[in-house]
């Protein structure tokens, strides 16, 4: 107990001892907790949701679960359509039923919705608030960046170098399977056409198709983005047989390698930086070193990113003719020339005259097309294989609409227009894919001013997230959700409620990338259907999938057959 004279200031704090300090630390948390409590009970606009604690919110009850897409599940199914969580002291408002992401989705420019999150200090720190499109909060550059990407994404350039590239990816990949003795041949096994669960014939190696649908996709996406080598699918070779042969020097491996390795940490960083409290990412050991690590890295990735720009822009300068039929249309090129001359025309906004992009600005982009394009289109590839693996009847109409594309066609190259128009069956296909398997189960969106959702008002700055996953199976938008039925996307099905589907998002942030994302994945899927059968390494098993900021397919084990009859 303190006594009367040490009530002096400074005697006061001399006189304190540890029960003292203990005594106030109690007292301060149960008058925190009072409050905390008395206006948690009070808020506008109460819904149902798990009962928070004070500070960490539902954080314990998460980690508890572990997985964050069944625990949103979980909690719709027990809560209902509109119900609300706490990350931390943050109050989330979740919508589970398409109607009520009508307004969230809004494609009016005056939409109270143009917002993704706050965003936080950690994407700052790793260069990806304020910069690109997902995380900057700068609506006029975030607008204009958009119409930049899609302008270059949508033209006839790039759309022709993709029809020709892609198909090179695909090649070198088989041609590694080969090497790797991967690809059982079924004419020589006297193998029919049919699904053959129980193919046992010769010794077919198994592998984990995610491992190569990446590393293809990111080959991909660098080569078309800034025709550079990646090498993802040379060194999954090496890892497997080191002394095989590759099309590349020692050089190219390298950087390549290190290149990859930098952008596997920065997608980690993103990650940590959404997921990681700032209490834990600035003050523990763990997070003071992650945070280190991460921002290294930034550095190296983004002052490599601006020496391929400055590389493109002075090849650009030096070229004396433009010879497009020499030229490579890739983005970081396309980029470059739009608004000069030698490119498309975008306009800034009304009050801004035309011009090119900075260098820090086309930065900004491709960091974000490195980002956003090689977990998507990956782990989406992957959940199709197996879905159509356990719908026979799938692929028999795949195969009846890809063959005759690839007849008379032996260098595999298809035309836009054969993507675009007939394989209708495929598109619906991979959408009827994404409704089971959403590559971004969890979307967000941010109120800028005060609106009505759900019968409730609510103030500028609240968080809604988006449950995909729970719209993509609710009863009031689908029959029978549990069912693979690509037939339900196709054209002539009108009854589609608005936002029941959400493959690509929606609204005035809908996926910039989608035009590309579903030409790639039509001509990747399309090849394979039509050269092999792909059977699962255990047909009970399903695929391992594990949401980090998509979802990520992390192990789908197949085997290969070359088609005994095409
Ligand atoms: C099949 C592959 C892909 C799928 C399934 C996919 C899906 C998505 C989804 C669901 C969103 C959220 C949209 C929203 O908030 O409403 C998104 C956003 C975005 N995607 Fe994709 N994506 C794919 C490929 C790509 C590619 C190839 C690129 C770039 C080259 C890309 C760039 C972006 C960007 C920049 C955003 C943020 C848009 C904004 O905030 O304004 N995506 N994507």
């Amino acid at each position: 107990m303190l006594s009367a004279d040490a009530l002096t200031f400074p005697n006061f704090f001399s006189s304190f001892g540890l029960p003292d300090v203990l005594a106030l630390l109690i007292i301060v948390s149960v008058l925190y907790t009072i409050k905390f409590y008395v206006s948690y009970f009070n808020r506008d606009n109460a819904l149902p949701g798990p009962l928070p604690l004070p500070i960490v919110g539902n954080l314990l009850q998460f980690a508890m679960y572990g997985d964050m897409v069944l625990w949103v599940d979980v909690l719709h199914k027990k809560y209902g359509d509109l119900w609300e969580l706490y990350m931390g002291s943050e109050r989330h408002i979740w919508v589970s039923r398409a109607d009520l992401v009508d307004k969230l989705f809004s494609t009016s420019t005056k939409s109270n919705f143009k917002y993704r999150t706050k965003g936080n200090r950690a994407l700052a720190e790793i260069k990806l608030l304020d910069h690109g499109i997902g995380m900057n909060r700068d609506l006029n550059l975030w607008a204009f960046n958009r119409k930049m990407m899609k302008l270059v994404m949508t033209s006839k350039e790039f759309n022709e170098y993709v029809l020709k590239i892609v198909p090179k990816m695909v090649n070198e990949m088989e041609t590694y399977w080969t090497k790797l003795g991967y690809i059982e041949d079924a004419r020589q096994n006297d193998l029919n056409d049919n699904v053959n669960t129980n193919a046992t014939v010769g010794d077919v190696k198994i592998i984990n198709l995610p491992d190569w649908f990446f590393a293809l996709t990111l080959d991909d996406i660098l080569h078309i983005s800034t025709n550079k080598h990646g090498c993802a699918l040379a060194s999954l070779l090496l890892s497997h047989s080191p002394n095989s042969e590759i099309p590349y020097s020692p050089e190219t491996m390298n950087y390549a390698k290190e290149f990859r390795d930098s952008w596997a940490t920065f997608m980690e960083s993103i990650s940590t930086a959404i997921f990681m409290p700032d209490l834990v990412r600035l003050g523990t050991p763990i997070g003071l070193m992650k945070r280190r690590k991460y921002l290294k890295n930034s550095h190296w990735l983004n002052n490599n990113l601006l020496s391929m720009i400055r590389e493109k822009r002075a090849e650009i300068e030096n070229e004396v003719n433009d010879d497009s039929s020499k030229t490579n249309y890739d983005i970081l090129r396309l980029l470059l020339v739009a608004n000069t001359p030698r490119g498309h025309v975008v306009k800034r906004g009304s009050d801004e005259t035309d011009k090119p992009m900075s260098d820090d600005e086309v930065r900004g982009l491709l960091l974000e097309i490195l980002v956003a394009s090689v977990e998507s289109s990956a782990s989406l590839m992957c959940f199709v294989i197996y879905l159509v693996r356990h719908n026979p009847e799938v692929k028999k109409k795949i195969r009846e609409e890809v063959d005759p594309l690839f007849k008379d066609n032996p260098n595999g190259i298809l035309q836009l227009d054969d993507v675009n128009k007939k394989l209708d069956y495929l598109e619906a296909v991979i959408k009827e894919t994404t409704r089971i398997y959403p590559s971004g189960p969890i979307n967000q969106r941010l109120s800028s001013q005060d609106d009505e959702i759900g019968g409730y008002k609510w103030k500028a700055g609240t968080q809604f997230m988006i449950d995909v996953v729970g719209i993509h199976n609710h009863r009031a938008h689908w029959s029978n959700p549990e069912e693979f039925k690509p037939e339900r996307f196709l054209s002539q099905s009108k009854d589609i409620v608005p936002n029941s589907i959400q493959t690509f998002g929606g609204g005035l942030r809908i996926c910039p990338g989608k035009q590309y994302g579903m030409l790639f994945t039509k001509i990747v899927l399309a090849s394979l259907y039509n050269r092999y059968d792909i059977e699962l390494a255990n047909e009970n098993e399903k695929p391992v999938a594990v949401y980090r900021i998509a979802l990520h397919c992390h192990r789908l084990r197949v085997k290969l057959k070359k088609r005994s009859v095409i």
